[in-house]
């Protein structure tokens, strides 16, 4: 299992989370990656810690002021992105792109979808996951994997019969190492996840029980 925790714009302190999940990642050799936001992605990386971005813009260089360029992201240290979050969501076109130009660069995809349906129709777009997200449940205290198992194994099915070879991960109230489990049952390769790490008092811990049944 992947756990990728995206730290939003949380008043989180991204450095000391970056360094628990460094330290976390090689105690339990568990893959877990952090997600800052686009000014902290270097500071970020040099912490060792595997980096990726929120979001990148459908785009190359060019006059496209306030823009999150991917070469620009991998430049810093990104390894991956998210792309179509749902509090960054994109036109059908834009979320081709910007896959596209991110992987011209290097950068692992992510592609976020509310439902089933749309998880198949971005798997259709060739990134390296779609991530399940139903926005009702995201930041709340109750897991996808057991408000909504269905919505998981429903999208790895549509994911799966589109093409087997793109992972997929669910987010939104991901929060403990049993959720992690559930998700693992249910088919999930990762989860996706931000205020069970970001808004924990003791963000090391909340990663050491995240990872804890994996
Ligand atoms: O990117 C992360 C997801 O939106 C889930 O957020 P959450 O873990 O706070 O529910």
């Amino acid at each position: 299992m992947f756990v990728l925790v995206n730290l939003k714009a949380y008043p989180c302190d991204s450095i000391a989370v970056a360094t628990a999940a460094r330290d976390v990642a090689d105690d339990a050799g568990v893959r877990i990656a952090v997600a800052p936001q686009a000014a902290d992605l270097a500071r970020v990386a040099d912490t060792g810690v595997e980096t990726w971005a929120q979001h990148v813009s459908p785009i190359d260089h060019g006059s496209h002021t306030g823009s999150t360029r991917p070469a620009t992201v991998a430049d810093a240290g990104a390894v991956g992105t998210l792309i179509n979050h749902s509090e960054r969501r994109l036109t059908l076109a834009d979320i081709d792109r910007a896959r596209e130009v991110a992987a011209d660069n290097g950068l692992e995809t992510i592609v976020c979808a509310n439902n089933p349906a749309q998880a198949g129709a971005a798997a259709a777009l060739g990134p390296d996951a779609v991530a399940v997200e139903p926005p009702t449940l995201i930041g709340g205290d109750v897991s996808v994997a057991s408000a909504d198992p269905d919505i998981v194994t429903d999208a790895v099915t549509a994911v799966t019969q589109v093409d087997d070879s793109v992972d997929v991960f669910c987010g939104a109230g991901v929060s403990t190492g049993s959720d992690v489990a559930a998700a693992a049952d249910l088919g999930a390769s990762g989860v996706l996840l931000a205020s069970g790490v970001a808004k924990a008092d003791d963000p090391s811990a909340a990663l050491t029980d995240l990872v804890s049944k994996i």
